[in-house]
This record gives structure tokens, C-alpha cells and sequence, in this order.
């Protein structure tokens, strides 16, 4: 796989299966139908290109196995997951790739900028390069002011744009955020959403989230997942149009998902 800027980004999914084993070995019948079996993902197809997608679903939709499998934390049962024709695996699609996770255990010792110069040795970008990688993405997501003091003393919303920061790094062609703005106020929300508008451009983000108005207002397209199968792909008012006329697209996620969770 080549890391080549000029190339056209190009996320495909093809056919992504994925089925959980619940611990009740003796409930266990055909795989991903019996009692003691989950089906997450019940074949997931989608080609992305540039541009900034939403990946929308209640609880138990799928979205976290869907980046983990993209993101390639968790392998799926069949399918596959393709980067530009190539599979999406290895050092050369980790390159490619920006990951900001839901949750994240961080050292409370580290100093913001310790944290970044760790993760961009991970990403194994050049040493010559760091500090001044670590100032571009500290600055993007404003919090150049703050990278000396301890991560103990950070804020939850801090940390959420330390983990952004840090997904940043090295510029990547394909960037997926779990859950975002969580923690962020409402002014961070806004200033995230402008960046990654602003980076969407030229690149893949794709945004899993609950929060309709993360995306609503920028995203290319939105992806509405339902029990782990994809429902619809469009941009935001032709969801509109099919699903709540003269609504929004929080009355199009009431209208497909109702009150119910995605199981
Ligand atoms: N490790 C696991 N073992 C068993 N079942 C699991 C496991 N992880 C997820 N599931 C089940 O698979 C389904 C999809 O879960 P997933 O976490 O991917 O959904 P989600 O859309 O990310 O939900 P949420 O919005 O709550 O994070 C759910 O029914 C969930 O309970």
C-alpha cells in the first residue's frame, strides 16, 4: 500500500459480518442466530470518497464494531475492509490512518506534549518532524497553550481535543472519530465542527455519534445504521425529504430509528 497524498482516498467496506459470542456456551446454536450469539454487523457494504460523513445509530447499532473493524482493533468474521483497492492492513494504512476512540485510559503523569511526541513515535513519524507536528496539531485544536501542564489536571473536554490532537498527527487521509464532542461546551463543539469541515476537503473523516447536530450542518453524506445493516446513505436533506419533509435531520433519526435502541 502506497501512502502517496495524490492518490484519490477511497474507504470501502465490503460486506462486513460480525457476530459476538455470548458467554452461555450451552444457549450457543448456529452462528449469528442462535440465543447465545450477538449479530453486530450483518453485512455492512459502503465505498467513501473525500468529504465528511456521519455515521448515525441508537445504542447497539454496530457504529463502535464498525470503526473498530475499520480501524482493525477487532477482525471481522467475513469481508473486508479496503483502502485505494488494497486491503486496509499494516504499517502503511496506519499511517494513512487517524483514530480518535471513544474512551481512553491517559497517563495522568504525562505533560500534553509528552503524550503527543508518545503517540507520534507510535505512528513512527520522523524524529526531526515531531515538536513541530506536535505545535500544528496542538494548535489546530487549540490547546497549544496547555501542552506542559499534567494530563491529571486536564479537563474531560481537554482531553477529548488532546485525543483529536493526536488522531491529527501526521496528517491523515482517513480520519475516524468516535464520539467527538463528548465533554466538549458548546463553543468547542462549534470550533471542532468548523475544523473538520475545513479538513474534510481533501480527506475521508468519518464521525460515529448520537448527536445529531455534530454532523447535520457539515457532513457530505450521513449513514444511518439500524441492527448492525445499513439502512440509507445521503446527504442530510435527502434523508430529510424521504424520511420527515420540512423536518431536520434530528426528525429523520425519530422517524427511521423511533424511541427504541438498534438491537
Ligand atoms: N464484546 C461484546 N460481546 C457481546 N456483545 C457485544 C460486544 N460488543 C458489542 N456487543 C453487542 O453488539 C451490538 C452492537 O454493539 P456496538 O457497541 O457496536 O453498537 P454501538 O452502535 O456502538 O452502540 P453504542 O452507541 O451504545 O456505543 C450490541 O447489541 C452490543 O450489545
Amino acid at each position: 500500500m502506497q501512502n502517496d497524498k495524490a492518490e484519490i482516498p477511497a474507504l470501502t467496506l465490503d460486506d462486513l459480518r460480525k457476530s459476538y459470542l455470548l458467554p452461555r456456551p450451552l444457549l450457543r446454536k448456529k452462528a449469528g442466530t442462535g440465543p447465545g450469539v450477538k449479530r453486530a454487523l450483518a453485512g455492512v457494504s459502503l465505498t467513501l470518497g473525500p468529504g465528511l460523513y456521519g455515521l448515525l445509530g441508537p445504542n447497539g447499532a454496530g457504529k463502535s464494531t464498525l470503526i473498530q473493524i475499520i480501524t482493525g482493533g477487532l477482525a471481522p468474521d467475513s469481508g473486508e475492509v479496503l483502502w485505494c483497492g488494497h486491503p486496509a492492513r499494516g504499517i502503511g494504512f496506519r499511517r494513512i490512518l487517524g483514530y480518535m476512540p471513544q474512551q481512553q485510559g491517559l497517563y495522568d503523569s504525562y505533560t500534553g506534549r509528552r503524550f503527543l511526541a508518545y503517540m507520534a513515535a507510535l505512528k513512527e513519524i520522523p524524529r526531526k518532524s515531531v515538536s513541530e507536528e506536535v505545535a500544528r496539531v496542538s494548535q489546530a485544536v487549540n490547546l497549544a497553550g496547555e501542552l506542559d501542564k499534567r494530563l491529571g489536571a486536564y479537563s474531560g473536554g481537554m482531553k477529548q481535543r488532546l485525543l483529536l490532537a493526536s488522531a491529527l498527527l501526521g496528517n491523515p487521509r482517513l480520519l475516524i472519530l468516535d464520539e467527538p464532542t463528548a465533554g466538549l461546551d458548546p463553543r468547542e463543539r462549534v470550533r471542532l465542527r468548523t475544523l473538520l469541515a475545513e479538513m474534510s476537503a481533501d480527506r475521508i473523516i468519518l464521525v460515529a455519534t448520537h448527536v445529531v447536530s455534530d454532523v447535520e450542518s457539515v457532513a457530505s453524506k450521513v449513514v444511518l445504521l439500524r441492527a448492525g445493516q445499513i439502512v440509507d446513505v445521503a446527504p442530510v436533506p435527502e434523508l430529510v425529504e424521504r424520511y420527515a419533509p420540512g423536518g431536520g435531520l434530528e426528525d429523520v433519526y425519530l422517524s427511521v430509528f423511533g424511541e427504541g435502541d438498534g438491537r
